[in-house]
């Protein structure tokens, strides 16, 4: 079977894009990786699927699976893409438009510039929100924030705070982000045993009280250039604590997002941008890739 796709980043995080409007896309969790490999496939940090809404206010559903083929719940780089993909498929031209993701409705406006604001959805900041075990983890309270102190298999301990946006992200204070140990606490706490749905990992440098530096391992895809939804749970999480004001620029590996929050909603802006398109024949993909690496 024959798929169209784009090919698509936001700030460097990228995606491969599918409208599974005009097309029938049965996305599996092995033709999720097999898109995504690097080597094997066309190579992404996460899928995208463009779909028929099933809410009745959204113009569109728009599904995430991770490059581990795991489906998620949000994805914030991939959302403002989402509304370019949809504007210059001409599969709409409402402008702002309602996209309906796991847990509720996003609202997305795409600018004269091609820059894209999104208004996040829901934010919750109780360990529940992101199914954080704490039984028995100390605790300290910093403004608004509740600070959770995780001891790693490792031996080290960090302190995180807690931020559901749809998607689970635990953020963490750093002194330099150049060598933060991303690559080494990242996958442990991503796979963390009290974290039952796994988490997404930031590490973030405070510049100044509008400005910080970012790196994300995310869950299901390892560290990526720029994670949105780690943009905005840094940010926030950094206003909770006193030690940000809205609004604030984040820093990625890929380039710059705005975070505006005003203690209620979340508003993420930045560019969107469309490398290429192509087709692939989705079953002689799948079928190209040695078992062990498709289904390690
Ligand atoms: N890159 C994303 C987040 C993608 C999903 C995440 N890895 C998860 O598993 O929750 C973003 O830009 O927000």
């Amino acid at each position: 079977m024959i798929w169209n796709f784009t090919k698509m980043h936001g700030v460097g995080n990228d995606f491969v894009v599918l409208d599974g409007v005009r097309q029938s896309i049965q996305m599996t969790p092995e033709r999720a990786r097999a898109i995504a490999h690097r080597q094997f496939g066309i190579g992404a940090d996460q899928i995208l699927l463009v779909e028929e809404p099933t809410h009745p206010e959204a113009d569109f559903r728009y599904r995430i699976f991770n490059a581990d083929g795991s489906e998620v719940e949000h994805c914030g780089n991939g959302s403002r893409c989402f509304v370019r993909f949809v504007h210059e498929q001409k599969l709409s031209g409402r402008n702002p438009l309602k996209a309906e993701i796991a847990t509720g409705l996003i609202i997305l406006k795409e600018h004269e510039d091609h820059t894209v604001s999104v208004k996040m959805g829901q934010t919750r900041f109780t360990p529940d929100a992101i199914a954080f075990d704490t039984t028995d983890l100390a605790s300290t309270q910093q403004g608004e924030d509740t600070l959770w102190v995780l001891p790693l298999p490792n031996h080290d301990q960090v302190t995180l705070s807690v931020v559901g946006i749809s998607n689970p992200h635990v953020v963490q204070v750093v002194e330099d982000i150049a060598t933060a140990p991303v690559l080494e606490q990242g996958p442990l706490i991503e796979s963390h045993p009290r974290f039952k749905n796994r988490v997404n990992a930031g590490f973030m440098q405070i510049v100044n009280t509008h400005e910080i530096k970012l790196r994300v391992y995310e869950r299901g895809a390892g560290e990526t250039l720029a994670c949105g939804t780690g943009a905005c749970a840094a940010a926030v999480a950094g206003i909770r604590r006193g030690l940000l004001q809205s609004p604030v620029t984040v820093h990625t590996q890929g380039g710059d997002l705005i975070i505006d929050y005003d203690h209620q909603e979340i508003e993420m802006t930045g560019p969107a941008t469309t490398v290429y398109s192509g087709s692939i024949d989705i079953d002689k993909l799948v079928a190209s890739i040695p078992t062990q690496v498709l289904n390690p």
